[in-house]
């Protein structure tokens, strides 16, 4: 396999402290010594670090403070330190710890032996103008108490541009919770493969920027200790963009592009229904079709003028009643149901969950089916079924699993083992859990934390599903890349119009553009 194509397959990869120790185990009995591993990653992290200093988001490199733990992480530091005082970087490092590991002291010594500044004292780092964190890697076993802590929060209180070597020291390596204090870095270059705690919601702020660091570890490693189908994935481009249905064949016609019914909207939400709509019309669905309450039609209609709107008898306070008696629902290859619907209509929701089609519940459909009985109503299905909640949602629906758990990768593949169901359980770093396996969206932007972008997600993801379906392909590969291209989309969106700039009007309209963007990188 060539450099470039295995670089970009072990970024699907996530692994927890303990494989990530089983796996550098197995490389150290195959021979290579630790402190080749180390050199060998202090060489790669100083190689990233030049680059990074010279990026003009990064305050000047004019000295540098190095903080150093006791094992290996601070190893790192120390022959990082080392190499850039070889470069000419005003170094000074810092440590407040005693009984280092055997390997971290032999390169405190020789750091000492070539006259580099190595102190104890915290004021040395106040004229810092960079400080690198060695304190804790994947080591870090409890939380950090006492003068490690006092440094950790005093660092942090310095607001210094950081960054931290494989984690962010006082980070778990798992969860991403914060053990104590944990440094707060502007850049994680993360070790080898990325960790769980790159791809859960609690750490994030801590980690900032990530990065990986390639250290060539043997796939045959790999495989031996998280196996060649691993349970958990990280989405990346090229598994979101492989599984788009492109480029079309040049016979094909809209039937063939499938067709999509979303039943959405009431007169009190009339723009989840547009704005569902016009994240579908971005998918390329062959034929869609809008069924909302009568009095919003015209609303639709002017919006989205290719779509068929079919017009519902609705309440008095404007929730679809029930769909016409004339509608076929096996037209269709996707039901999507729910965005702006309200908990009124509870009827429609109960028609759909007998549907003999994949459907997608979202938003209110999934505040009825939580009074329903979620588990069987879902597992009773023979169709592909997806919901689309977030942690509220999710609260709501599986209050037994919550009660239990809190990490967000095991809760979301616990409800698709319960239900059968696909869950897309959204976050900043949104899960996509099957009974077998869970991918993770590693990169979003808090831009999206608005109302109306899910309205958007299961739209898109609702266009998407047709043609994968009458194709049938696996449909969980296509809600991984609707997932990816909708958080894609609200990062080009947040980069040319800040995080402030993207409602989920705007989002729609930067769907086909972060599409095109990709799209030119890979061809
Ligand atoms: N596995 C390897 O040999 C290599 C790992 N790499 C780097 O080293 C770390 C993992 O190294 P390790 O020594 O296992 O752990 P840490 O450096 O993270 O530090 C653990 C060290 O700290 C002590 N400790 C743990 N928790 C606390 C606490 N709350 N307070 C105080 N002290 C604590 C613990 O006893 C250990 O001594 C990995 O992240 C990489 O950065 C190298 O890159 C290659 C070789
Ligand atoms: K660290």
């Amino acid at each position: 396999m060539n450099a470039k194509i295995r670089s970009k397959k072990i970024q699907q990869i996530v692994v927890t402290a303990e494989q990530m120790r089983n796996i550098e185990e197995r490389i150290f009995s195959a021979g290579i010594p630790v402190a080749a591993l180390m050199e060998k990653v202090a060489g790669k992290i100083t190689h990233k670090l030049q680059t990074l200093f010279s990026e003009k988001s990064i305050t000047s490199a004019d000295k540098i403070g190095i903080l150093v733990g006791p094992g290996h992480n601070g190893g790192d530091g120390l022959v990082v330190a080392r190499e850039l005082y070889f470069l000419g970087y005003n170094i000074v490092i810092y440590s407040p710890i005693s009984k280092p590991k055997e390997l971290t002291e032999s390169h405190a010594k020789y750091a000492i032996s070539l006259g580099i500044n190595f102190s104890s004292n915290i004021k040395e780092l106040y004229d810092c103008d960079i400080l690198i964190d060695g304190l804790f890697g994947f080591g870090l076993e409890r939380e950090i108490t006492g003068e490690i802590a006092n440094a950790i929060n005093i660092i942090n209180n310095l607001n210094k541009f950081v960054i931290s070597i494989d984690l962010p020291s006082g980070i778990h390596t798992d969860t991403g919770e914060i053990l104590g204090t944990a440094i707060r870095a502007n850049i994680t270059l993360c070790l080898g493969l990325w960790k769980q705690a790159f791809l859960q919601d609690t750490g994030l702020d801590y980690i900032g920027r990530a990065e990986l660091i390639d250290l060539d570890i043997p796939r045959a490693d790999i495989n031996a200790i998280i196996g060649e189908y691993p349970i958990l994935n990280r989405i990346t481009q090229d598994t979101a963009i492989n599984s788009l249905p492109l480029p079309r064949p040049v016979n094909c016609h809209k039937y063939k592009n499938g067709h999509l019914l979303i039943i959405a909207g009431s007169k009190q939400y009339t723009g989840a229904a547009i704005l569902a709509g016009l994240g579908a019309r971005a998918s390329g669905v062959g034929m869609l079709s809008i069924a909302v309450p009568n009095s919003i039609k015209p609303w639709l209609s002017l919006q989205l003028p290719e779509s068929l709107i079919i017009g519902c008898p609705e309440t008095e306070n404007g929730a679809i009643l029930e769909l016409p008696e004339d509608i076929d629902l096996n037209r269709y290859q996707t039901i999507v149901c729910g965005p702006g619907l309200t908990t009124e209509a509870q009827a429609i929701v109960e028609r759909i969950l007998t549907a003999n089609c994949a459907i997608i519940l979202d938003a209110d459909a999934l505040n009825i089916l939580a009074k329903l009985n979620p588990v069987l109503a879902l597992s009773s299905r023979k169709f592909p079924t997806i919901i689309t909640p977030h942690f509220g949602e999710f609260k709501r629906l599986f209050p037994e699993l919550i009660a239990l758990e809190k990490n967000q990768i095991i809760l979301a593949k616990q409800a698709a083992e319960l239900t059968g169901a696909i869950i897309v359980l959204k976050g900043a770093r949104t899960c996509v859990a099957t009974p077998n396996q869970v991918w993770i969206n590693p990169d979003s932007t808090p831009a999206l934390g608005r109302g109306g972008s899910g309205d958007v997600l299961t739209g898109l993801l609702g266009g998407l599903l047709p043609p994968i379906i009458l194709a049938e392909k696996p449909v969980e590969l296509i809600v991984n890349t609707a997932v990816w291209w909708h958080s894609q989309a609200g990062i080009l969106a947040a980069t040319e119009r800040t995080e402030l700039g993207v409602d989920a009007y705007t989002l729609t309209q930067y769907l086909i553009p972060a599409l095109t963007q990709f799209l030119k990188t890979i061809n």
